[in-house]
């Protein structure tokens, strides 16, 4: 029985994924052991196809591991059912991708909305959360506006408030500002490490910009199935 670390939002324990289709059979990467603590940044760098994607789905319970564990807030991830983890997932991370997923027919306010409605709260204080991020993320004045409507910054910021409105131990993003250009990737960034600080959530950022890795508490590099932490100098 491995050592659960009290202060971990996320703990995996011997990380393992090989994908198998048939008789094909594709190992990204076996016996990662990681860490994340409570208010703690934490940058994950590598190649393409490195397995960074495949490692963020593991500790977001989306995907399922060959081998190892996953703990989200203490709870050991493959002893929960579905609808179990599910409900883990929905109050205890918050997921952003490059893409910003937000639904096209609702609004920047009900979308944001939606996770806490969701999560069982009730619709006023969720309402009152979701327009506090939404202005916290400078889109207070865009709250009626669909994502068609939003510039591709305003889209990305309203899917890191959606990220945030359930008060998540851990936001997992997979290259959140990617998508977007240099200027406006780092204002996104900043706004991100700005929400941690105020609100101590954790942050687990896939990049491929050493630039922004840099910013975070530390970087990990994912390279042929070893994660490595870099010393400060190697970013
Ligand atoms: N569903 C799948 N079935 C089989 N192989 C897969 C599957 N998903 C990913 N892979 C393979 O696993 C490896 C890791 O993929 P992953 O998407 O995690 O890499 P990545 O580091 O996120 O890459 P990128 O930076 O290009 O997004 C790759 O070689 C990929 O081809």
């Amino acid at each position: 029985m491995s050592d659960i670390r009290e202060d971990a939002v996320i703990q995996a324990t011997g990380l393992g994924k090989t994908y198998a289709e048939g008789s094909m059979r594709t190992p990204v990467f076996d016996g990662l052991d990681l860490i994340v603590r409570k208010g703690e940044t934490v940058a994950i760098l590598g190649a393409s196809g490195a397995g960074k994607s495949t490692l963020l789905h593991l500790l977001g319970g989306l995907d399922t591991p060959t081998s190892g564990e996953v703990y989200v807030g203490g709870q050991r991830m493959s002893a929960l059912s579905d609808a179990e983890r599910g409900r883990l997932r929905n109050r205890a991370l918050g997921f952003v991708y490059q893409f910003h997923h937000l639904l096209p027919e609702f609004t920047a306010l009900e979308n944001v909305l939606l996770p806490v409605v969701l999560g069982g709260v009730s619709v006023p204080e969720a309402e009152r959360r979701a327009k506090a991020l939404l202005e916290s993320v400078g889109l207070g004045h865009r709250l009626a506006h669909k994502p068609g409507e939003l510039s591709g910054g305003e889209r990305q910021r309203a899917a890191v408030a959606r990220a945030l409105v359930n008060r998540p131990g851990c936001v997992l993003g997979d290259e959140p500002t990617g998508n977007l250009d240099e200027k406006t990737a780092a204002t996104v960034f900043d706004l991100m490490l700005a929400l941690n600080r105020d609100q101590h959530t954790s942050l687990v950022l896939v990049t491929h910009d050493r630039r922004l890795a840099r910013k975070l508490d530390r970087v990990l590099e994912l390279h042929e199935g070893r994660l490595r932490e870099l010393p400060p100098d190697e970013v």
